[in-house]
């Protein structure tokens, strides 16, 4: 499944806040969006799974305008990790996960056993299958993080939308998230702080600045020094491993400033 935006503006509070963006992840492909603090990268995510309507452009679904689709059919074909979960109730585990598969049921339909199945595969798929009937809030952030992801993987979809999904996950399982979406080969949009991960796992990265798209390619193309200066004006220094060719970047501490002294 392909996801393309064209020309997508999106407002809020009267300001202009995403400004004609113009992106696509193909079929498969692990698509990252990154970009400073307040650039953006929220509200286009909110564009594409729906919760914002966009101010201009259009979102596509292979070739299905997301706007032409309704709600339900969307949701079979995309499935969502947000950066906020909360929950007036206090359901357990195992219902937050059994909701993605809402999407795939009639009104009022009952749960049958492949449902059941689907959600215990997804808990095991995240590591937590020893949790279902816990009460979601009670959860740390990572876990309750971790529960988000299975409930967008019983939704069983082609496309999936990350919005810092690594936030309060532990190194392990940060490793384990993106492995673990990266090798179920679906079309990925993710938003991600972190470059070394973006490095590691993206097959494309789009780079928003002030709301607009400053920059996109492979990891190679856009993890480079000046580049990275320019955007998060932060030096650094980039190392290829020589047996794996992985780049990492090494963050250097700001130099104090001269007119301070
Ligand atoms: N409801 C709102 N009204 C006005 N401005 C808003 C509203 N929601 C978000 N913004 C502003 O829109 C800008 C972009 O926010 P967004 O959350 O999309 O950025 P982001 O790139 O995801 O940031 P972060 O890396 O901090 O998560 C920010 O300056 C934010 O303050």
């Amino acid at each position: 499944m392909e996801l393309r935006c064209d020309g997508v503006s999106a407002a809020l509070g009267g300001a202009d806040i995403v400004k004609e963006i113009s992106m696509r992840a193909s079929a498969n492909a692990f698509v990252g969006i990154i970009g400073p603090n307040g650039s953006g990268k929220s509200t286009l995510l909110k564009c594409i799974y729906r919760v914002l309507k966009p101010s201009g452009g259009t979102i596509y679904l292979d070739d299905s305008p997301l706007g032409a689709l309704s709600y339900k059919e969307s949701a079979r074909k995309m499935a969502v990790v947000a950066q906020h979960n909360y929950y007036n109730f206090d359901f357990t585990v195992r219902e937050v996960v059994m909701m993605g598969r809402a999407p795939h049921k009639k009104q009022m339909e009952r749960d049958n056993a492949e449902d059941v199945e689907i959600v215990s595969d997804a808990l095991r798929q995240v590591d937590m299958e020893a949790y279902g009937d816990r009460i979601f809030s009670t959860l740390s952030g990572g876990e309750q993080q971790r529960i988000i992801l299975a409930r967008a993987l019983a939704q069983r979809t082609r496309c999936l939308i990350l919005d810092e999904p690594t936030n309060h996950l532990d190194v392990k399982y940060q490793l384990q998230l993106l492995s673990l979406v990266k090798r179920m080969e679906l079309t990925v949009v993710t938003a991600l702080h972190d470059l070394n991960m973006a490095a590691m796992y993206c097959d494309y990265i789009y780079v928003l600045k002030n709301g607009r798209l400053c920059g996109s390619g492979t990891p190679q193309d856009i993890l480079r020094r000046d580049f990275l200066k320019e955007v998060f004006d932060v030096d650094v220094k980039i190392i290829r491993d020589a047996q794996s060719g992985m780049l990492h970047i090494l963050y250097l501490p700001p130099r104090p400033d001269k007119t301070e002294a």
